[in-house]
């Protein structure tokens, strides 16, 4: 089998498309554009990268775009006075703190001061609690544009065997809750798991988010599943997913790297900051994303 590669960044431009034509509903109802915030601490020039790029989306899809570049001496107070200053700030929607922060900076503390109701990330435990139970709140971007991309391959999820490989509070653990919430039987891996290769073999649904090139190798796969690849780790050979690109040859459909799961990360961030502008402006989209 060789399988169907799944155009991440050409469903992540249709979901762009379909967060202008509600950002545009929210300005016209509203008066104002939705407006996301990005701070970026110091001069990592691969988040330097990113931010710019969530920039120029964001002012694509017709919202405003507010940075804050901060230099990396950055203190801890400065930076919780900048985000008590944009939690206040009515034309901020959405607020987004580049991670990881310098070492000298508290990021777990920073998160939770960040309104939730503002955490386009959902990073904020609050958010994480209303995954865990069902509430409505911010799923992380990453791990909903995961879910985005199975439903798109597979149709309904109900029944399926998915594994996760990875724990992380910001993909792994948000990634189990969402397909738990789609009616999977979900195992989460890691790096003290037994006999990954056998775990991973029963998978139908397998999401790599572990920031190790080629990890996931063929002879791995059960034939016709679906491979979800989170890494993105810079090599001599250029930017490699967690999963052997070889395993093209056993699954059923898989995404590649570039191109796959980055795209759909940024494009769920803006759906996130349009939901957070009509819920603050007290507007049900004509169209919900
Ligand atoms: N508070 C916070 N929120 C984040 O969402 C966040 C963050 N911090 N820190 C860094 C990571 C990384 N991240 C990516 C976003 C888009 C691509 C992306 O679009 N990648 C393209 C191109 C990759 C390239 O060429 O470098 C692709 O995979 O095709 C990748 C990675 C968001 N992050």
């Amino acid at each position: 089998m060789t399988a169907r590669i799944i155009d991440g960044k050409a469903f992540a431009a249709d979901v762009r498309a379909q967060v202008a034509e509600g950002v545009a509903q929210v300005a016209r109802e509203a008066g104002r554009k939705p407006g996301l915030a990005v701070v970026l601490v110091g001069e990592d020039p691969a988040s330097a990268v990113y931010v710019r790029s969530k920039g120029k989306a964001t002012v694509a899809a017709g919202m405003e775009s507010i940075e804050h570049r901060l230099p990396a001496d950055t203190t801890q107070d400065m930076l919780e006075r900048l985000v008590d200053q944009l939690n206040a700030d009515p034309a901020v929607d959405g607020i987004l703190v580049q991670l990881p922060l310098p070492g000298h900076l508290d990021e777990s503390a920073i998160i939770t001061r960040i309104d939730p109701d503002k955490d386009v990330d959902g990073f904020h435990p609050v958010n994480a609690g209303r995954l865990a139970t069902g509430l409505p709140g911010f799923v992380p971007c990453t791990p909903y544009g995961c879910l985005l991309l199975l439903r798109d391959v597979l149709g309904d999820l109900s029944g399926k065997d998915a594994v996760v490989i990875g724990r992380s509070n910001i993909v792994g653990k948000p990634m189990a809750q969402l397909l738990i919430g789609d009616s999977c039987t979900v195992t989460v891996a890691h790096s003290r798991t037994r006999d990954l290769p056998a775990v991973v073999k029963r998978a139908d649904i397998v999401v790599a988010a572990v920031g190790r090139a080629k990890m996931v190798k063929p002879d791995w796969i059960k034939p016709g599943a679906t491979l979800i690849d989170v890494g993105i780790n810079r090599t001599d050979e250029g930017l490699v997913g967690d999963i052997d690109p070889a395993c093209a040859d056993v699954a059923g459909a898989m995404t590649p790297v570039p191109g796959g799961v980055g795209p759909m990360t940024i494009a769920v961030l803006l759906r996130n900051t349009l939901v957070s502008a009509a819920r603050r402006e007290g507007i049900t989209l004509a169209k919900p994303i």
